[in-house]
């Protein structure tokens, strides 16, 4: 686990560290850039021997004091180092100012414009100091020009080496609290001249519309930042490495990841902090569903997954595979009496019972017993489904924990038209499980398009979307998030060294549903949803790369015995 800040909570971090008296602004920038050079040669060892040639682009802040420091380190080493500042020297912040009068008693200090920037031969590495956590607008047109100059310059004389690209602490245009990519309207995207255009992560994945600046390789300092596990792949920050810099003494301590992670704070959900491995009894063994031993099937719960009609109950069959593989104690399949033949026919272990309507549901759920129930998944979309729901979150028993309800896709669809009423059913053991597509129907003004045109990230839409629905919310994407009342949010990233693409397959949402109710079916599951729908998602993502690429839905549920054996169960 590790936790994500925003830029204005990195500040904080700095400025505490600064003010206690035990590092400079001076020493953490140096600290900085050095530790920008030390991953380079530690990514590229090739560039580790013998003398390279750098460009040097700096902006107008500190992340281009940085720049200067890298520069100035590089030059040490004997590389050939060409360095662009963007703006005037005079009005470089102090400690940039300082870096900068260090770099120009070495080497000339040239204007950024592209022509400039264009002239000149490939050089190994382009470091991009443009600008970090301070950008706070669309980043000017000259710097993208003046970074693709330097990109598109040809190789001189026989080289046919690459140009590596090395971001300091972001891309530059990456809004390190929202993940979009703050960027000038440029010629091949549409737009009128001076249109300030966001790029989404949908127009980012395609083709059309390449990135006009990314990095192969992103050095961010002390901890990543909400930007870097943000959007789509491909993602601009190419590969993330986090650098110490001497600020853990000035930072809060990590809530305990059995917990929700405090509203203060973005938790990052993995298993893996920057490379350490974490003992695995540590997490997420508490959170599981696991047998103890001499323990009762009944001592891992029994849920309840609710079916459509005939030829429609694949998917609450993927959810309930899942619950039962997860570890609930015992899965029940209750489905109208009309596909009862069909479900009898392709479950086992799984029981079936019929189930004609919500009267009915309510009646079944006297057996307090059934410690979760999963519905949506294939149910059909209207008012049956949306009673089912109402009849499932209002029978929740009062001890010794209210039922949980897993909630996704025809449970939602099913309140479009009035979402408030679902969010007058809701309790706080309630999980909405929405893609985009549903979060926008329950929740219009926290959709996509609206909350980028507002600035507001995913993160701060889900905390909202969790605030007025009373539960925990998991909006899917690559870059899921999970929120819960009264401020808890993580990202579960399958991103960078974490990616499945191959997890965007039909079904693969009803198997997470499944697995969040089997592990809330526990009796021992904690009060609050919320790390445990962390620990499913990232099952879910650990269950597909262990498969990899072929994998179908039906897949995630069987790959879970492995999983369960790597984590040394
Ligand atoms: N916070 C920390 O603890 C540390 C920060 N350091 C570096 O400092 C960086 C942050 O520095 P700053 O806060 O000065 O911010 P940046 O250097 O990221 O950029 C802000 C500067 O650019 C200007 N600016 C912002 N958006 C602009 C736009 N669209 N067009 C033109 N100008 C724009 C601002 O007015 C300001 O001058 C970090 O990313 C990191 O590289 C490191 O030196 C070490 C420690
Ligand atoms: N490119 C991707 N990388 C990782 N996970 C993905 C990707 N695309 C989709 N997913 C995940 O796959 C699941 C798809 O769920 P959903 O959209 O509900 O599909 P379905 O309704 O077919 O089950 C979600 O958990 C989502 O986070
Ligand atoms: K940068």
């Amino acid at each position: 686990m590790a936790e994500l800040l925003t830029s204005a909570q990195m500040r904080a971090v700095e400025q505490a560290a600064i003010a206690s008296g035990s590092s400079s602004g001076l020493t953490l920038m140096e600290r900085a850039g050095r530790a920008v050079v030390d991953a380079v040669f530690t990514e590229w060892p090739d560039l580790a021997e013998g003398r390279h040639r750098a460009v040097v682009l700096c902006g107008p802040g500190n992340n281009g004091g940085d720049g200067f420091v890298i520069a100035r380190r590089l030059a040490v080493r004997g590389w050939q180092v060409e360095l662009f500042l963007l703006g005037d020297p005079d009005k470089l912040p102090p400690d940039a100012r300082r870096m900068h009068d260090l770099w120009a008693a070495m080497g000339p200090v040239r204007g950024l414009a592209p022509e400039s920037a264009g002239a000149g031969a490939r050089p190994d590495l382009l470091v991009d100091a443009l600008f970090g956590t301070g950008l706070s607008r669309p980043i000017p047109e000259a710097a993208v020009g003046a970074f693709r100059a330097v990109r598109e310059r040809k190789a001189g004389g026989l080289r046919t080496s690459p140009c590596r690209v090395v971001a300091v602490d972001s891309p530059s245009g990456l809004d390190c609290d929202s993940g979009e990519m703050l960027l000038p309207a440029l010629p091949q995207t549409a737009g009128r001249a001076g249109d300030v255009q966001s790029v989404a992560p949908a127009a980012r994945m395609s083709p059309d519309v390449p990135l006009p600046i990314s990095a192969d390789l992103t050095v961010t300092f002390h901890k990543p930042k909400l930007g870097h596990y943000l959007g789509h792949p491909p993602m601009p920050s190419g590969k993330l490495a986090v650098a110490d810099i001497g600020l853990a003494d000035w930072d809060r301590p990590e809530t305990l990841a059995s917990q929700p992670p405090s509203a203060e704070r973005v938790r990052l959900v993995g298993r893996i902090q920057h490379g350490a491995p974490m003992p695995g009894r540590m997490w997420p063994g508490p959170l599981l569903n696991v047998p103890g031993p001499g323990l009762h099937k009944y001592a891992r719960g029994h849920a309840l997954v609710l079916a459509g009609g005939p030829g429609r109950g694949g998917a609450a069959r993927l959810a309930a595979r899942a619950a039962l593989r997860v570890g609930a104690g015992l899965v029940t399949v209750a489905c109208p009496p009309e596909a009862q033949a069909e479900n009898a026919a392709r479950l086992d272990a799984i029981m079936l019972r019929p189930l004609a309507d919500a009267e009915a549901l309510a009646e079944m759920l006297t057996d307090r017993r059934l410690s979760a129930v999963c519905l949506g998944p294939g149910l059909g979309v209207g008012a049956a489904t949306a009673a089912l729901v109402a009849a499932a979150c209002a029978s929740a028993p009062r001890a010794p924990a209210p039922r949980a309800v897993v909630l996704d896709a025809d449970a939602l669809t099913s309140f479009a038209d009035d979402p408030d009423a679902l969010f007058a059913d809701l309790h706080a053991r309630c999980v909405l499980t929405p893609h985009e597509g549903e979060f926008a129907r329950l929740f219009p003004d926290l959709a996509a398009p609206a909350r980028r045109a507002r600035g507001q990230s995913k993160v701060e839409a889900c905390r909202a979307a969790a605030a007025r629905a009373g539960c925990t919310v998991l909006l899917k994407g690559p870059d899921t998030v999970i929120a819960s009342p009264g401020g808890a949010a993580s990202i579960h990233a399958a991103l960078y060294d974490r990616a499945a693409p191959w997890l965007g397959t039909a079904g693969a949402g009803d198997v997470l549903a499944g697995m969040i109710a089997g592990l809330l079916a526990s009796p021992q599951a904690f009060a609050s949803p919320h790390p445990h729908v962390e620990v499913a998602a990232w099952l879910h993502v650990e269950a597909a790369r262990t498969f990899g690429p072929g994998l179908i839905a039906e897949d995630l549920p069987e790959t879970l015995p492995r999983v369960f054996r790597d984590l040394g169960l």
